[in-house]
């Protein structure tokens, strides 16, 4: 089994060596949402201080970083050093191995990010490259190269997509107003925050109910950013022919629905060009099933507090971003953003781990993951 480096008092490799992983990262950021269900990667190629070669991964099937940045280097390869924000592969999958791409260039040191979960790799790709005689460390700025493939990690461990729980709610824990208005709850920082996070997501899903009532596009609204794939959950198919999501070229939308139900809404979607799903019965569980074999890394459940609920019950949702706008809008029966989970004393409450808390303009973001 092959270990990291890195050491929680310690940071691994040099100042340089950091600079050059964060470059990798940046790099591999450019196929944000669009690699699944391959990780993002970047590589850096130097030599005598100056880069020679740089490459990412743009998409699943195309080529892997590692290759791209020895293209880029040519016969300059060399004896150079390489930088690679995940361990380079040790098997033929849809691409040759970069290991053996690596040996073959003769460059004499590889600077890894972390190595890759991958069972087919698994420190594989580490082993080799030493086997040959290059140096290889490991490690160098992993814990923001573990961040970035948060979503591949969870898949490849896990066998589902990584499920990240997004809601906006006032100071006072409400979602919207008793008449269900929740236009705005935050502000416009907070709102391009979240574009981001969608961009960075295989899928975002909502509810029927949310489709009624928000009218959402569900867009990462960047010029040239990915979108996901847009997704409703609904048993009844009592939807409306006029949503944005049907109504608009923006990115394609999937609704996953029982077997059997509203016929003439089903006409209605797939005359509008929607994907139509059956899947029974529809549950979050089983919906994080058939997206991982869709190949999806990440998914955003955008809902409301019911389907939230049932979500994190049954083991659909790992992360959390919470945000919260100082604004108080009172109401016993204003929506939560979690509906019943059936717990009845505080020592049974799901405390997030790993918490960060940062202020986005006026609001503030909680994050955290729930205990596995
Ligand atoms: N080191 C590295 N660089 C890349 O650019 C990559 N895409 C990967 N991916 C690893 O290889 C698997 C995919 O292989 P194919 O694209 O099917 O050949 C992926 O699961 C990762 O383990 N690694
Ligand atoms: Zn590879």
């Amino acid at each position: 089994m092959i270990k990291s480096d890195s050491h929680p008092q310690q940071k691994v490799g040099t100042e340089f060596d950091r600079a050059m992983m964060r470059r990798c990262l940046e790099l591999a950021r450019r196929a944000l949402g669009c690699t699944s269900p391959n990780p993002m990667v970047g590589a850096v190629i130097v030599k005598d201080g100056e880069i020679i070669g740089e490459g990412f991964h743009p998409r699943a099937g195309e080529p892997h970083a590692e290759v791209f940045a020895l293209k880029a280097a040519g016969a300059n390869a060399r004896g150079a050093t390489v930088y690679v924000s995940l361990e380079p592969c040790n098997h033929y999958g849809r691409t040759p191995p970069c290991s053996e791409a690596l040996i073959a260039a003769g460059v004499a040191k590889v600077v890894v990010g972390m190595v890759d979960p991958n069972p087919l790799v698994a420190g594989g790709g580490i082993a080799k490259l030493r086997a040959a005689g290059i140096e290889v460390i490991v490690g160098v700025e992993e814990e923001a190269c573990r961040k970035l493939n948060e979503g591949f990690i969870h898949r490849i461990l896990y066998k589902r997509p990584l499920g990240i729980l997004k809601y906006a709610m006032t100071l006072d824990g409400k979602i919207a107003t008793t008449t269900g208005h929740s236009a705005w709850v935050t502000n416009q920082e907070a709102r391009s925050v979240v574009h981001q996070v969608r961009a960075a997501c295989d899928a975002v899903i909502v509810g029927g109910n949310t489709v009624r009532l928000d009218n959402p596009h569900l867009t990462s609204r960047q010029q040239g950013a990915h979108n996901p794939l847009r997704i409703v959950m609904s048993r009844s198919l009592n939807l409306p022919a006029q949503a944005h999501l049907w109504n608009t070229q923006e990115a394609p939308t999937l609704v996953l629905t029982d077997v059997g139900a509203n016929p003439v809404s089903r006409k209605m979607l797939l005359k509008q060009g929607v994907e139509v799903i059956e899947l029974s019965p529809l549950t979050p569980e089983k919906v994080m099933a058939y997206l991982y074999d869709r190949g999806f890394c990440s998914v955003l459940w955008e809902c409301g507090g019911t389907l939230a609920a049932n979500a994190i019950a049954q083991g659909a949702v790992q992360k959390i971003l919470a945000f919260i706008a100082p604004k108080i809008i009172g109401g016993s029966n204003a929506p939560t953003p979690v509906g019943d989970l059936g717990l009845t004393t505080m020592t049974e409450a799901l405390s997030l781990e790993r918490v960060e808390v940062r202020v986005v303009g006026a609001d503030c973001l909680i994050e955290g993951y729930l205990p596995q």
